[in-house]
């Protein structure tokens, strides 16, 4: 299949609304164009692109890109993004350049396109995120390695969204316990719980695209005895109760899959509800609680909250 890589050239500040907006509107992931990596001063090795170019990078703004299959409504899709952009403005985000271009890619050199965004990421002291194709040595005992492949699907590991997840995972995943993951994704997350010692893992995505690549991820994790990947709409169906519920969708949905939870949850267990912009928190903090869930803690990377609640 061929594809059309579209283009969004904006501003260092309006990043994280755009990337997001434009996976709202179907794109299964992002890749950013931020010259600030050729003057960033690594404190590690994970996170380094190889072969920096500044080519490669625009001279003022941000590049965001994203690829859509070329059989897909191109002209309907580069409309949005251009009325997202004015969208930008009217939040009150400077929307830079704000020019929408497109090319069209064979599937070969969308592919290459990826990968050369794509290193290792080091998530926490023992959390690596490692793109399967490349090679990683680990540097402690109790290092949790994630392979991933994430195909089209959205979690990479580089999603501040995800990473506040993955982060809550470490702290929350009871040992032998269970979890289920709303809106997997890669299936990044269902990984990680098992990785991280839960015992059974129950990944749920709307998406049949995500669901075959949290299949094939996990798969590459070995981890297929522990983790089963189902299409589901929220938690609409599922039976049974759990230790530990993580979801990163956005408010709205989060919102929607809350009356849910207190049957779904076992007593004492967690709620880890992440991809919420900051401007949203008041409200998903409120139907917490109308639920009657107790807020534990959130935490933050820039403008995304993740927030932990407990049925009491
Ligand atoms: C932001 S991505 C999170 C992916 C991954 N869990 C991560 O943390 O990187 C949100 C995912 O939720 C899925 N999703 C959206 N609405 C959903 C729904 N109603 N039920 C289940 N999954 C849904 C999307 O298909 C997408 O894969």
């Amino acid at each position: 299949m061929n594809w059309v890589e579209v283009c969004v050239h904006t501003s260092r500040e309006a990043v994280e609304a755009v990337s997001f907006r434009l996976q709202e509107m179907g794109a299964d992931g992002v890749s950013i164009e931020d010259p600030e990596v050729l003057e960033r001063e690594w404190e590690s090795p994970f996170g380094e692109i190889p072969a920096l170019s500044m080519e490669d990078y625009p001279s003022e703004g941000v590049r965001v890109k994203c690829y859509i299959p070329e059989t897909s409504d191109v002209t309907a899709f580069v409309r949005r993004a251009e009325s997202l952009m004015k969208e930008i403005e009217e939040h009150g985000l400077d929307p830079g350049p704000a020019r929408v271009t497109t090319r069209k890619m064979s599937e070969e050199s969308w592919a290459e396109a990826w990968k050369a965004y794509y290193k290792p990421v080091r998530i926490s002291k023992r959390m690596i995120v490692k793109p399967v194709w490349e090679s990683y040595e680990p540097d402690r005992d109790d290092q949790v390695i994630i392979e991933l492949d994430p195909g089209m699907a959205f979690g990479t590991g580089t999603h501040p969204t995800t990473t506040l997840c993955l982060q809550l995972l470490e702290r929350y995943v009871p040992c032998r316990g269970s979890v289920i993951d709303v809106g997997c994704g890669s299936g990044i997350l269902s990984v990680a719980a098992a990785k991280l010692g839960a015992e059974t893992v129950l990944a749920l995505d709307l998406d049949d695209v995500a669901v075959t690549s949290a299949e094939a991820n996990v798969r590459l994790n070995g981890v297929q005895d522990r983790v089963r990947v189902r299409q589901g709409d929220l938690l609409r169906g599922v039976t049974g109760q759990v230790d530990l519920i993580v979801a990163n969708i956005l408010a709205e949905i989060i919102v929607r899959m809350l009356p849910d939870v207190p049957r779904v949850l076992k007593d004492k267990g967690h709620l880890i509800v992440s991809g919420v912009i900051q401007e949203k928190e008041k409200l998903v903090r409120g139907e917490l609680e109308k639920q009657g869930l107790q807020i534990v803690e959130a935490i933050r990377d820039g403008d995304w909250v993740a927030i932990v609640a407990k049925k009491v």
